[in-house]
């Protein structure tokens, strides 16, 4: 479903990401999780064709991105840093846009406006509705039309509680029905919840898996960071 073979994309100046090989399979959801500046938005922003790579390919659906056309396009659902909408357009007609731009019936935007717990702010222009609601219509924009390939940068940023849970469940039960997932999160406990993967990113690299099953998560996230941070100025020093 989405596949990165061999994937770099430096920016001036060196920042970036390297050599990043890996994939997200139909019924999976793969967690990315790494500290500020790791690389995870660079890595999604290449999924979703934002940005090219200088080397190595990148595969969506079955296609490679340079052939992606819109119908596989409309099968893609996102969110990546900030909800796009437009600001002056009511909740429900930003819903409404969504869906047709997403080959969608129309009549799926009541199912989410109340999935998503909208209602009484659905004819609510989007530029004053909060930060969490905002987000939940990005969300809603996301997933109302039912992608087989769902890609989301912190989904649970300014979220509340109850709205963490209702995307646990949405992303568990597109998951169920054969969605290819992958997020990014700095909240571990959630990622250990939802994931079936968790892949670690650290300086612009994938430096393994990690085990969701051990007692101390932040623990054992840290301590793999510090040994790659130490792995790597070793090498640099050898070299
Ligand atoms: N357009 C750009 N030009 C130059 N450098 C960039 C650009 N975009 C990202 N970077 C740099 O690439 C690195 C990775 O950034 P990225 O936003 O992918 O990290 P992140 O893991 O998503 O971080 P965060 O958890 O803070 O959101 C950072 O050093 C960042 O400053």
């Amino acid at each position: 479903m989405l596949a990165f073979d061999n994937v770099t994309r430096l920016f001036r100046g060196g920042a970036g990401v390297t050599d990043l090989t890996f994939t997200v399979e139909p019924g999976e959801i793969v967690a990315l999780i790494g500290l500020n500046g790791a690389g995870k938005t660079t890595l999604m922003r290449l999924a979703l064709g934002m940005l090219r790579a200088q080397h190595g390919t990148v595969r969506l659906l079955g296609h490679a991105l340079e052939g992606m056309h819109m119908a596989a396009w409309a099968r893609v659902g996102t969110l990546i840093e900030v909800p796009l909408a437009y600001p002056e357009l009511t909740v429900r007609q930003n819903l409404h846009i969504a869906c047709l731009l997403h080959d969608c019936n129309p009549r799926r935007v009541e199912a989410s406006i109340s999935a998503w717990g909208l209602d009484l702010v659905a004819d609510r222009r989007f530029r004053r509705l909060s930060l969490g609601n905002r987000q939940r219509v990005g969300l809603a924009a996301a997933l109302q039309h039912d992608p087989r390939l769902i890609v989301l940068d912190e989904p649970s940023n300014t979220l509340d509680p109850a709205s963490v849970i209702l995307l646990r469940e949405q992303l568990e039960h597109r998951a169920c029905a054969g969605a290819a997932i992958l997020i990014s999160s700095h909240h571990l406990d959630e990622v250990a919840r939802i994931a079936d993967r968790v892949l670690l990113m650290n300086a612009g690299r994938l430096i393994g898996e990690l085990d969701t099953a051990g007692s101390d998560l932040e623990r054992a996230f840290f301590e793999r960071i510090r040994q790659d941070d130490e792995d790597r100025m070793a090498t640099e020093v050898a070299g």
